[in-house]
């Protein structure tokens, strides 16, 4: 028997960052949005926990403990005392280490799956809470749609979302790390008054009307300075998408992947097609949101 379990990419369609907490996390409001690029993770019984994973960017992932749908096995094992001896192959088609949440919803795709395969009859609180401990991302992953994240992004309220957007996204020639945009972030704003995040109120009515016009007036990343500073080139990206017909342009999350809101699916073909173009990207992708959770196949 195997198990294979569907799992979404997001962009964040507000990032709000606080000042650095003592435990070295930010408290965010972090908007998320499930977006139609998918990692399928299959789990199959085997005589120890190995990784494989297959796509285009397979190589920049790693296979060891270290992967995050390893981790995500091994923690719901070791709650039920189960032996985690199963192989996790992973078709990986969301950019690594681009600010989509790859690892993620990789971590909370193995978790859904070996929870189907062993049977624990572990409750969705449990398995929100096993996310929570692997990564501030991977509770999201799980239930997908949209959702304000608060704390440190993990403390999840559901959006209804009322229409269908169409985005394009522009994938970068390699990944850009988490932990060094936070450090940017707090090094370009040190010294100054970083105020507490807030949701802005405008673009939950855009996500719940469906406005796509209201969205992309109030896209907002407060990451997206230090990802620029880091990654200057990225500038021409958010250039090139906007001039090809893009409603709003930022970079998704940490970065360095950038997200262009289109009017249409036509107009986001249009876009994505100049980006391929455009010598300031390795490729673009189109994709609607929102789009479903963690989700067996
Ligand atoms: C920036 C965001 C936006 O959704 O995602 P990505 O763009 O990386 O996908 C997230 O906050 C990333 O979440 P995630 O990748 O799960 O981070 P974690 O594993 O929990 O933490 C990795 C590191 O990021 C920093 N971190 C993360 C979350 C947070 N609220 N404050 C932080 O300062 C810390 O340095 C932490 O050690
Ligand atoms: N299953 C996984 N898929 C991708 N990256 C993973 C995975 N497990 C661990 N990683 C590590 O996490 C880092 C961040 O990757 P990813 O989650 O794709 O990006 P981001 O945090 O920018 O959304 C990668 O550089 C990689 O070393």
């Amino acid at each position: 028997m195997s198990v294979t379990v569907r799992v979404p990419a997001k962009v964040n369609v507000q990032l709000a960052v606080g000042a650095p907490r003592p435990d070295g996390f930010h408290d965010l409001a972090n908007v998320f949005l499930a977006v139609g690029l998918y990692d399928e993770v299959n789990v199959s019984p085997a005589d120890a926990l190995t990784v494989t994973c297959s796509g285009p960017d397979a190589a920049q992932v790693p296979l060891d403990a270290g992967n995050l749908a390893a981790r995500a096995a091994l923690a719901l094992a070791e709650r039920h005392g189960i032996a985690p001896d199963v192989h996790i192959h992973i078709s990986k088609d969301i950019p690594v280490a681009g600010g989509m949440a790859g690892g993620s919803a990789d971590a909370a795709a193995a978790l859904v799956a070996c929870d189907a395969l062993w049977a624990t009859g572990a409750t969705r609180d449990e398995l929100l809470a096993i996310c929570a401990e692997l990564g501030s991302d991977v509770p999201f992953s799980l239930i997908g749609g949209a959702a304000l994240g608060v704390g440190r992004g993990e403390q999840l309220t559901p959006i209804d979302v009322g229409g269908t957007f169409h985005w394009v996204f522009a994938v970068a020639d390699g990944g850009l790390s988490t932990p060094a945009v936070y450090g940017e972030f707090d090094r370009l704003t040190a010294g100054t008054d970083v105020p507490a995040p807030e949701a802005s109120p405008a673009l939950l009515d855009a996500l719940r009307t469906g406005s796509t016009d209201v969205l992309a007036k109030a896209l907002s990343n407060d990451l997206q300075p230090a990802a620029l500073s880091l990654r200057p080139s990225l500038a021409d990206t958010l250039a090139a998408g906007t001039g090809a017909g893009a409603l709003a342009a930022l970079v998704s999350g940490s970065g360095p992947t950038t997200a262009f809101l289109a009017a249409d699916a036509e107009a986001a073909r249009k876009i994505a097609d100049t980006l391929r173009t455009s010598g300031t990207c390795r490729t673009a992708r189109v994709a609607v949101s929102p789009a479903p959770g963690a989700t067996i196949v």
